[in-house]
């Protein structure tokens, strides 16, 4: 994929979101380089996922303008969008994947739909993308008979299948324990050295940013608290930023509180966000 001169394969320009009258997102500036790992972090309801949902076209700017290639996405035509599509690949947080079909079936979906490929060629390049993620012995398995770590995986090797220039995952390590979440870390790290993917990788986690990303964009409240290298923002002395980085222990307790409101609404989330 063609980079803008500057070596941004998209920019974000002063983007504002809204969801009726309330605005989630306020003025987001940044540019997102080719080949390396942009991380998109901030605490539970500060707007990841929003803007995420921005970035891959779902969801038109309001006002504010992204920039794929220096081409505004908000003027793609289908055909444009469908193009764009096709060399993305999309990782949402629950992992998505269809109960009633094996792994492999579920990785040859966006073959059979995107592609006029043949079933033998389908086949090899499951078989490829398997192996790519771990899972070379798992093909016949049905999601449900995986761990959650496995499940991400699966889900991954899904968004891969179309080998896409531009990978955006949402969460990653969510509903993980640190070690399987840390191997997913070490993944999407591979993707970026063997393939030379851009990818976008929203998470609340703050070891898992710090471990995988080349540049870092901090969301406080709907807007950019900061943007840099990891070690800037680690070395930053601007007081939200430093509270931001030592929240850890405020975090887990929303977590909890989080897990508690989701047992008495049944998984509809309240009190979760600030
Ligand atoms: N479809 C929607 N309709 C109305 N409000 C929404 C909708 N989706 C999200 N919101 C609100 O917008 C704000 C940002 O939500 P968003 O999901 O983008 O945050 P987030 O940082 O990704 O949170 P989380 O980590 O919990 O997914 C939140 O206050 C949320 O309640």
């Amino acid at each position: 994929m063609a980079e803008t001169e500057a070596g941004a394969i998209i920019q974000v320009k002063s983007l504002n979101s809204f969801y009726g009258q309330r605005r989630v997102l306020q003025d987001i500036s940044f540019e997102v380089p080719a080949g390396k790992v942009t991380v998109i972090m901030g605490v539970s309801g500060c707007g990841k996922s929003t803007l995420l949902r921005h970035l891959i076209g779902l969801k038109p700017t309001d006002p504010g303008q992204i920039f794929v290639e220096g081409r505004d996405l908000a003027g793609f035509d289908a055909r444009q969008m469908e193009a764009f599509r096709k060399r993305i690949g999309v990782l949402f947080q629950a992992g998505a994947l269809f109960n009633s079909m094996s792994v492999r079936d579920n990785i040859a979906v966006p073959l059979r739909v995107h592609t006029r490929l043949a079933e033998p060629t389908i086949s090899i390049m499951v078989r490829i993308k398997l192996h790519q993620v771990g899972l070379t012995r798992f093909g016949d398995y049905m999601p449900s008979q995986l761990s959650g770590g496995m499940r991400k995986r699966a889900g991954l090797a899904r968004a891969l299948a179309m080998d896409p220039e531009m990978l955006f995952v949402d969460e990653p390590s969510s509903g993980l324990d640190p070690i399987t979440a840390a191997g997913l870390d070490d993944l999407i790290l591979e993707l970026r050295e063997a393939m030379g993917m851009t990818l976008i990788v929203v998470t609340h986690e703050l070891e898992s940013a710090f471990r995988i990303a080349d540049q870092l964009i901090v969301l406080d409240q709907g807007r950019v608290l900061a943007a840099g290298m990891p070690e800037s923002i680690r070395e930053s002395r601007d007081e939200r930023v430093v509270q931001f980085l030592t929240r850890r222990a405020d975090e887990r307790t929303r977590d909890q509180e989080g897990y508690l409101s989701d047992l008495l609404t049944g998984g509809r989330k309240v009190g979760v966000h600030p």
